[in-house]
Formats: structure tokens, C-alpha cells, sequence
């Protein structure tokens, strides 16, 4: 019989999609990495196992023990079913800029949700130092311990991808992948792929897509952590270089708007049957500029992070495209095209 002995061997082993639109505009083939069929239903449950198992084996977490982490949601939603399966509690410390949807999965999941005002990385109270110190107290108000998952700064995140997720692709693709673009939350993905696929042939490139309002498109092209502009999307845009980033083999950056990003998933869902988030969209955006860096009859592979599901009430809204002067898809706001007389 084949079947996971729990829903933590779920975790990984996701197909390679043809991103057909996309292969055909610049004649190479572009592949998307189906991370949205993980359990939790993000990239993010490969890093909250990589660091669950990490801090097990060095006796960090303890049976009973509490996993505290700062999270956009998807890797609190990874933590949170991680944990429940292993016997542990998760609590999590969310911007409260979040996305509903993904606040709402936690609170199902059971994990304790503390929202907090979305405050700038400088800033004492910023969501990802309040986790550091709350788990700090926990650690020792808790009989069974409490750790930090610390995603930004635990490079047990990259390892975790740099052991699963780039010899997948590697493999999927019979070696014959020629680039790789992601973009940043931790660097977790694009550090661990990358440092994977340039292990197994150097000559894979390595490229970022970064969205307006994160450091590092300027860090990579001029050596400068300088940011403008904002957003949309969520789980991705990061300001520093993260202990995660450090050492990343990155060949090319790209800076992709929120215009083509969201247009690029509206396309996906209405032509492809691909429903995805916003991130997916600036790493197809990227992939795109990838192949036309390296030209016709390359093999370009990026990660289609999580589903559109998660931003119904943002990225799938009218009102809240409108007022982000963004385009809307005529298929949002279609008025009924088959009246229903027949019933
Ligand atoms: C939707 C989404 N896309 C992309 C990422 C970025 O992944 P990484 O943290 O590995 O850089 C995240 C991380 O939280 C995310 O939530």
C-alpha cells in the first residue's frame, strides 16, 4: 500500500507545471513548481518542517514544547499542522496587514494568533522581534519549553530546501533545468535552490524577482539596500540581507509591479486554470525575464507558491484592485451570462 505515514511525508514532492502562455511568449520552456499542493497549502511547509525537525534533533524542542514564530501566515500555517501532528503548540504573531483568510486558517488550525500594528523591521515592536521575545518568555514560563522558529535568521530553512526542493527540480527536470527564479520573504527558497542547482551544475542561473518596496533588486544590482514604491503582495518583499540570504549565488535580479504581477495571475487562472498569489506572479513575471535573458530553448524553473484562494478578499476583490489602481478581470465582475430560465 502506498500512503504517508503522516501528513508530514504530504510535505514536498510537488509536480513541475508547464506555464504554457508563458513558454510560448518566449519559445523556452517555463515550469512552475506546484508548491501550493503542500498540506498547508504553501512553499512555507518545507521550511516550517525543515526547522520543527532541525530543533528536534538538537534537542531544542522538547514533547509538549511551544513553537513560537512572526509570520506573514503561510509559514505559521506550515508550523501549525507540523506541530500538530508532532505534539506541539504553535504561536504565532501576525502583521495584522494580513490577509483574512490566512488569519482565519490559523485560528482553525488551532494555533494562538497574536496580531500586531505592521511596523518597519527597525522598529522594537516589529512582528518578527515581538515573536523573539515573546518565545523568549514562553521558553521559560513553560514547563516544556518554547523555541523561536526565527525563519528570517534559521538557516535551517534553506537547508530544508536545499535538501528537498532544489534536487526535485534538479531531477524532475532530468538535469536539464537551465534557471531558476524566486522571489524573497526569508531567501530560504531562492538561497536553497539556488545553492543546490549551482551544486549540481554551475552553470544553472540564478535570478531574483523582487516586488516595489523591497531592498533587494538595488542590493544585487548596485550593492545598495535602498527600497521604494510598495506592494500588493504579501509573504514576499524583505529589506535586509537575512542570515538565510547570506551567500546566495544570485546572477540576475528584476524589479516586477504590482501591474504585472497581478496581471500575469489573472491570466494563469482565466487561461491556465492556475488560481495562485500574488507572489507566484512576480516569479512567473521573473521567469519570464529570465528566458528572455538566456533566449529560445531554455528550461526555466520557478515556484507557484500558494493559492489565490488566501487573497480572495485583496488580490480577487474589485474594490480593493480599484483602490489600488490596479486592472480588474473582466471575469471577477462578469454579470451573469445564462439566465437561469431553464430551472
Ligand atoms: C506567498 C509566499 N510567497 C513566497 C514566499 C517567500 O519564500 P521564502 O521565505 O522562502 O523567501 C513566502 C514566504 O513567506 C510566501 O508566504
Amino acid at each position: 500500500m502506498a500512503f504517508a505515514k503522516s501528513v508530514i511525508e504530504a510535505i514536498g514532492n510537488t509536480p513541475l507545471i508547464k506555464l504554457r502562455r508563458a513558454s510560448e511568449e518566449t519559445q523556452c520552456l517555463i515550469l512552475g513548481k506546484a508548491e501550493f499542493q503542500n498540506p498547508g497549502g504553501s512553499v512555507k511547509d518545507r521550511a516550517a518542517l525543515a526547522i520543527v525537525a532541525d530543533a528536534v534533533a538538537r534537542g531544542a524542542l522538547k514533547p509538549g514544547g511551544v513553537i513560537v514564530e512572526g509570520t506573514a501566515g503561510n509559514t505559521g500555517i506550515g508550523l501549525a499542522l507540523v506541530a500538530n501532528a508532532l505534539g506541539y503548540k504553535t504561536v504565532i504573531v501576525i502583521p495584522e496587514t494580513q490577509s483574512q483568510e490566512k488569519k482565519d486558517l490559523l485560528r482553525l488550525q488551532g494555533a494562538e494568533l497574536i496580531e500586531v500594528p505592521a511596523v518597519p523591521y527597525a522598529d522594537p515592536n516589529n512582528y518578527v522581534k515581538l515573536s523573539g521575545r515573546l518565545a523568549e518568555r514562553l521558553a521559560k514560563e513553560n514547563p516544556a519549553g518554547a523555541i523561536w522558529a526565527n525563519q528570517f535568521d534559521n538557516v535551517a530553512n534553506r537547508q530544508g530546501h536545499f535538501e528537498t526542493t532544489g534536487p526535485e527540480i534538479f531531477a524532475q527536470t532530468d538535469g536539464r533545468v537551465d534557471g531558476f527564479v524566486s522571489a524573497v520573504g526569508t531567501g530560504g527558497t531562492l538561497a536553497g535552490v539556488g545553492m543546490a542547482l549551482k551544486a549540481k551544475n554551475p552553470g544553472v542561473q540564478i535570478a531574483l524577482a523582487d516586488p516595489p518596496g523591497a531592498a533587494l533588486y538595488s542590493y544585487y544590482t548596485t550593492g545598495e539596500l535602498k527600497s521604494s514604491g510598495s506592494s500588493i503582495t504579501e509573504g514576499i518583499g524583505q529589506g535586509r540581507i537575512t542570515a538565510n540570504l547570506e551567500g546566495a549565488p544570485i546572477d540576475f535580479a528584476y524589479q516586477i509591479g504590482d501591474e504585472e504581477s497581478v496581471r500575469l495571475v489573472f491570466d494563469l487562472a482565466e487561461n491556465e486554470g492556475l488560481l495562485l498569489g500574488g507572489s507566484s506572479g512576480v516569479n512567473v513575471a521573473g521567469a519570464i525575464r529570465l528566458a528572455r535573458e538566456l533566449g529560445p530553448g531554455h528550461t526555466i524553473v520557478t515556484i507557484l507558491c500558494d493559492s489565490g484562494s488566501r487573497y480572495q478578499s485583496k488580490l480577487f476583490n474589485p474594490e480593493f484592485l480599484r483602490s489600488k489602481n490596479l486592472p480588474t478581470p473582466g471575469w471577477l465582475e462578469r454579470p451573469l451570462q445564462i439566465k437561469p430560465d431553464f430551472l
